[in-house]
């Protein structure tokens, strides 16, 4: 069993009968859903999946799980969900596969969030790796230089030449910093938030409870983290 899957077959197991449970994006987060698929099938586990991306929508259809959309529950019990970087005051980068928009939404909505991570995520600041923003096409160009001037090496995100689109139509600009101190992850937030143009920012801060790491000994579950 890899890691991924060591996480997300642990992480799945906070999982019970009732619960609306917002399903995350990406490769570790795959883990997690096939479990879950696998326990509603073999175990009749009843619960309701908010998915954070049209591919986890995909996966967790021909799984059989039952799903609503974020507008349509009053709450999110749990979501579970992968991270490109956690620092050690454990706060997260998120979006290398462009899910960052609607993983927000979710995780903001959610009473509990649990992060799931193989242990080379794990890193003492931000910044190693690319930090995603989401931008509306119109103007994009003007966000990229605005960027560049202010040294933060922006670099539109391609795929076979051409910009990606997340699952809302929007560009991705990744944003190549180095290391952040955490004493500036507040400040560069609220700045991009405040850009028009900018739909959401990767830096999830305040939001995770729990964070389970693989590790080749086994799953560490390390937090809880009091929201700020
Ligand atoms: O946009 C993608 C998400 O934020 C993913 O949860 C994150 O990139 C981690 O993905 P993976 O588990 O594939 O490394």
């Amino acid at each position: 069993m890899n890691l991924k899957q060591m996480v997300g077959i642990e992480a799945a197991k906070h999982v019970t009968d009732g619960m609306i449970v917002g399903l995350g994006t990406g490769s570790t987060a795959y883990y997690m859903v096939e479990e879950l698929g696998r326990r509603v099938k073999e175990e009749q586990l009843d619960i309701i999946g908010v998915t954070t991306s049209n591919a986890t929508e995909q996966q967790a259809r021909a799984l059989n799980i039952p799903l609503k959309s974020v507008d349509e529950v009053s709450h999110v019990d749990l979501t579970i969900d992968g991270a490109d970087e956690i620092s050690s005051n454990f706060q997260g980068i998120k979006g290398g596969g462009a899910a960052l928009l609607f993983e927000k939404i979710v995780a903001s909505n959610s009473n509990k969030n649990i992060w799931i991570v193989d242990e080379s995520k794990l890193v003492e600041n931000l910044g190693a790796f690319p930090l995603p923003v989401e931008v509306i096409p119109y103007g994009s160009q003007q966000l990229l230089n605005l960027f560049e001037e202010n040294e933060l090496q922006p670099k539109l995100r391609l795929i076979d030449g051409e910009s990606i689109k997340t699952d809302s139509g929007n560009y991705i600009i990744d944003l190549h910093l180095e290391s952040i101190d955490d004493s500036a992850l507040k400040p560069l937030s609220s700045w991009l938030n405040a850009l028009p143009g900018v739909v959401e920012h990767g830096l999830f801060l305040d939001i995770v409870d729990t964070v389970i790491v693989g590790r080749e000994k086994g799953p560490e579950t390390i937090g809880a983290i009091r929201r700020g």
